[in-house]
């Protein structure tokens, strides 16, 4: 990836009728960058993507790509393309037929086709004799890697993704993360990414932007998000989370929380600041039943409550347990740590300071 912008976009703003889609965004992607968007359902993923590649066109502003202004060329004409969640394969042409289809209609000799056409299928590492084979007796992770070899074909400057893996089952999705991470980065080439998926974002991209109703909440690397989001909505969206509100320095009487006195003079308890502590679930730890040994030191933040329910998760464990003061706090722990006591037993948790975050807002 370079520090070199090759998408700029500019105040960003699309009305359907009354509703506004697309509040003035803006967003620079760089060079060689693999840029996932996520966000609930309506929160504007399509509507941008759809004016990115000129399948729209905005209300007001404006799209570079590099020194080039884009939103008023048409799509065909746009150095960019993109891989639909529904593929668009040709059902009725071969292998080679679909991967060469973009090159035929831009008027590229069938020797040079076909070259392509072989050294794609290399790339996605399908073997080569895939050529003559009809798309209807491939699988449906051949069929992904046709649709991707297909899309390289007249080499885009960007690649758009709308949801490519939502249809697979998980092991082959799993796999197709894996293979599109690989491709990204052998070809170099930026990705544009959209997905529900935070698990697919997270293990593949280089940024993530969270679009909440039609506006950019965070974009920032998927470790940034997940441990410093800047807002509650993010937080949530990133997964489980225990949030307790921080009022004129100190947390709220209602959190039930006690805060060890060497941890009051500490951020976030060292100010007057507002806002909500965050813990993730994997940052909380169950203390020793017996209490702490001599030589253990006591954690910076302390809490008591009731074990109230255990979900297996695989290689982890996930915990319910309700806080004296009521609610419910999450625990996860990996499987060889867990919690072995019965449910309805009294549970203290900890955790230090390091392991918080203190968002800014109510
Ligand atoms: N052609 C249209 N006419 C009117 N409203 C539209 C049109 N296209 C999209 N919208 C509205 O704009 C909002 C954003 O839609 P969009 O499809 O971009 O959301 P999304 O984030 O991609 O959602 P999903 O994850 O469900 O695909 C939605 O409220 C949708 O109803």
């Amino acid at each position: 990836m370079t520090e070199q912008p090759i998408l700029h976009i500019a105040g960003l703003y699309k009305q359907f009728g009354d509703f506004v889609a697309l509040h003035s965004i803006d967003l620079k992607v760089m060079e060689g960058e693999f840029l996932a968007i996520v966000g609930p359902s309506g929160s504007g993923k399509t509507t941008l993507i759809r004016l990115l590649v000129g399948m729209d066109e905005p209300t007001e502003g404006t799209i570079w790509l590099r020194n080039r202004r884009i939103d008023t060329v048409p799509a065909n004409q746009r150095p960019t393309c993109m891989v639909f969640q529904s593929l668009a394969l040709f059902p009725h042409m071969t292998v080679g037929q679909n991967i060469e289809f973009p090159l035929k209609i831009r008027g590229v000799s069938p020797d040079e086709r076909r070259a392509r056409a072989l050294e794609l299928l290399d790339l996605l590492r399908l073997p080569r004799n895939y050529y003559g084979k009809r798309v209807t007796q491939c699988s449906g992770g051949e069929r992904q890697r046709v649709a991707l070899a297909r899309a390289l074909a007249f080499d885009p400057e960007i690649l758009f993704f709308d949801e490519p893996l939502s249809a697979l089952d998980y092991r082959l999705r799993k796999t197709l993360e894996k293979e599109l991470k690989d491709l990204h980065e052998r070809t170099g080439k930026t990705f544009i990414y959209i997905t529900h998926s935070l698990e697919e974002a997270m293990a593949m991209s280089d940024r993530i932007a969270i679009m909440r109703q039609g506006r950019f909440e965070q974009i920032a690397p998927a470790d940034v998000i997940y441990s410093r989001p800047v807002s509650r909505f993010v937080a949530e969206f990133m997964g489980e989370v225990n949030l307790f509100p921080v009022r004129g320095g100190s947390l709220s009487e209602a959190a039930g929380l006690a805060v060890a006195p060497s941890a009051m003079g500490r951020a976030p308890f060292d100010g007057v600041p507002r806002g909500t502590l965050m813990v993730r679930p994997e940052n909380v730890k169950f203390l020793p039943a017996g209490g702490l040994g001599a030589d253990d030191a006591a954690p910076d933040i302390t809490l008591t409550g009731r074990m109230r329910a255990a979900f297996d998760l695989g290689s982890r464990i996930q915990y319910e347990v309700e806080p004296s003061h009521g609610g419910r706090i999450v625990v996860e722990t990996l499987r060889e740590n867990r919690f072995g006591g019965a449910m309805g037993t009294e549970v203290t948790l900890g955790w230090n300071l390091d392991k918080c975050h203190l968002i800014a807002e109510d």
